[in-house]
């Protein structure tokens, strides 16, 4: 369902991803992981058509993102730090013109926005205008928007960050939960025991290069380490744990 080749990105002078090379099949929670400034983001952002890679292929659900990237904004659906909602709009105000955007219809977008309210437990947060939210009422409202449309590859750039611990609970159970056939989820973390609770298979990225990709079990077995975090430490090596 994704299959990202040789992929480099260039800032400048600065190489950002050095030949990047990763699959992921629908049904899993795919878990990118790295510490600050290895390059997640910028993959992500690349997947998501928000940026060009510099060299190399990717390739959504049959879609090549530099030559369909339409295609590939309709079967995507992204949530990363940057996105701020409309201070004067309700939550399902948002929703509502997000699923317009999306061509949805009436009943269908209803029946979406009802089964978003059960999943993510948005409860009041619909009817408050968003410049009155919380962090964690927003995050949702923006994790509701980004798949309004049920998408089937879901990007969440650090989508935990920030969130208090019911907020936190609430997303990690909504991506188990929504993982299955003909959908793959992308979950970029600093946090290990989040990536070990919901991801079927990790890539680690330190400087813009893959340092390890497989199943948790495989990433263990391949550093002999009992837990993801000292997994990580041991791979990354050179890395500070302040800097995770
Ligand atoms: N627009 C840009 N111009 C120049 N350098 C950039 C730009 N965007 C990112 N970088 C650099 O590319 C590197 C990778 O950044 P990126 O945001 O992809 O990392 P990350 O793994 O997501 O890190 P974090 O966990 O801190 O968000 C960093 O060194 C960053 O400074």
């Amino acid at each position: 369902m994704l299959e990202i080749e040789h992929v480099t990105k260039q800032y400048g002078q600065f190489m950002a991803l050095r030949g990047v090379s990763l699959r992921a099949s629908e049904g899993e929670v795919f878990g990118l992981l790295g510490p600050n400034g290895a390059g997640k983001t910028t993959l992500l952002r690349i997947l998501a058509t928000l940026l060009s890679p510099t060299t190399g292929r990717v390739v959504v659900a049959g879609h090549d993102v530099h030559q369909a990237p339409e295609a590939v904004r309709q079967l995507i659906g992204v949530v990363n730090g940057g996105m701020g909602l409309p201070a004067r709009l309700t939550g399902r105000e948002v929703l509502w013109s997000f699923a317009a955007l999306y061509g949805m219809g009436r009943d269908a977008t209803e029946a979406r926005i009802a089964q978003l309210d059960r999943d993510l437990e948005l409860g009041r947060t619909l009817d408050i205008r968003a410049g009155e939210y919380s962090t964690g009422m927003k995050q949702k409202v923006v994790i509701a928007r980004a798949i309004i449309h049920d998408p089937a590859v879901l990007i969440l750039d650090e989508a935990a960050s920030g969130l208090d611990i019911f907020a936190r609970r609430t997303l990690l159970d909504f991506v188990k939960a929504t993982r299955g056939p003909g959908r793959l989820t992308l979950y970029s973390t600093h946090v290990m025991s989040e990536a070990e609770e919901v991801c079927d298979r990790v890539a680690i990225l330190h400087e813009g290069q893959l340092v390890t990709e497989g199943s948790i079990p495989e990433v263990l077995a391949r550093t002999g380490e009992s837990n993801l975090e000292r997994a990580f430490f041991a791979l990354v090596k050179g890395s500070e744990p302040h800097a995770v």
